[in-house]
């Protein structure tokens, strides 16, 4: 996209919301397939209103799990968010988000892991009531239901893998890529849950009232993101 979005239209700048970290680095291509550059760095900068390249266009820095709510309420436009983080927030927040895009970035599955030498599939047969550590308390409670295994689910906010190192827990649900957080501490995969990528999230009342200039960036994210695939 070479033409800039026409911020003088609305008067306001389109506003996507971005986490720092692993999102932004990897958004970072999709915009610059859409003609858009952004000069600084959340890693560097403690702004969190990011201008870019184009002024129809800023960034606002959230957290990962706060992109959704951002776009529901219409503070940003759009956002990118992992399918993980949207499913947990529209199982407790639904409407007002449509997810038109799949961006084939931030990879990974949902699994169940559990320490090396622990019989999963043995405790489940028996019908143990099992102790599962998660920040994915929904699609945990979820995936566990449809199997008909009794948990007690424990809510953390991060480093899940410590828990059945500690007695916490007797297994965790959580993101896996390499799989080297699991190696690192004695973990393996018992089950797979769902793939994870990231997805752009667009707010539907804005998508109405300012189509015109979001489209050409919902193109351009298509195109690039269809072109990584
Ligand atoms: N190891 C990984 N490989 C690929 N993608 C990942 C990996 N871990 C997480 N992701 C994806 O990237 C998203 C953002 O993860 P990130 O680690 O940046 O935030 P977070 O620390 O989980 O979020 P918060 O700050 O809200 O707690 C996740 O929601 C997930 O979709
Ligand atoms: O299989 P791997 O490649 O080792 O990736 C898996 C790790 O990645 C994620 O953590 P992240 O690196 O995002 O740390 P954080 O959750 O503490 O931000 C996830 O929660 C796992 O701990």
């Amino acid at each position: 996209m070479s033409s800039p979005l026409n911020s003088a239209v609305s008067g306001a700048p389109i506003t996507l919301a971005l986490s720092k970290g692993r999102i932004f680095d990897e958004t970072l291509p999709l915009l610059d397939a859409a003609g858009i550059t952004v000069t600084e760095s959340p890693e560097t900068s403690r702004k969190l209103i990011l201008p870019t390249s184009d002024p129809g266009l800023r960034i606002i820095i959230v957290r990962a799990s706060d992109v959704p709510t951002y776009v529901q309420y219409g503070a940003a436009d759009l956002g990118v968010a992992g399918k993980d983080v949207l499913d947990e927030h529209v199982i407790e927040h639904p409407g007002g988000l449509y997810q038109p895009i799949d961006l084939n970035i931030g990879k990974c599955r949902l699994c169940v892991a559990a320490p090396v030498g622990f019989d999963y599939e043995n405790a489940v047969r028996r019908g143990a009531r099992l102790r599962i550590a998660t920040k994915y308390v929904e699609a945990a409670r979820q995936h566990f239901a449809a199997k008909g295994v009794h948990v007690d689910l424990i809510k953390l906010y991060g480093s899940m893998e410590l828990a059945p190192l500690v007695g916490l827990a007797d297994a965790i649900v959580d993101l896996v890529s390499t799989g080297g957080t699991l190696r690192a501490n004695n973990l393996t995969v018992v089950e797979d849950i769902v793939d994870i990528s990231s997805r752009l999230v667009v707010n539907q009342a804005a998508l109405k009232t300012r189509r015109h200039q979001l489209q050409p960036l919902l193109d351009a994210f298509s195109r690039a993101s269809q072109a990584s695939a």
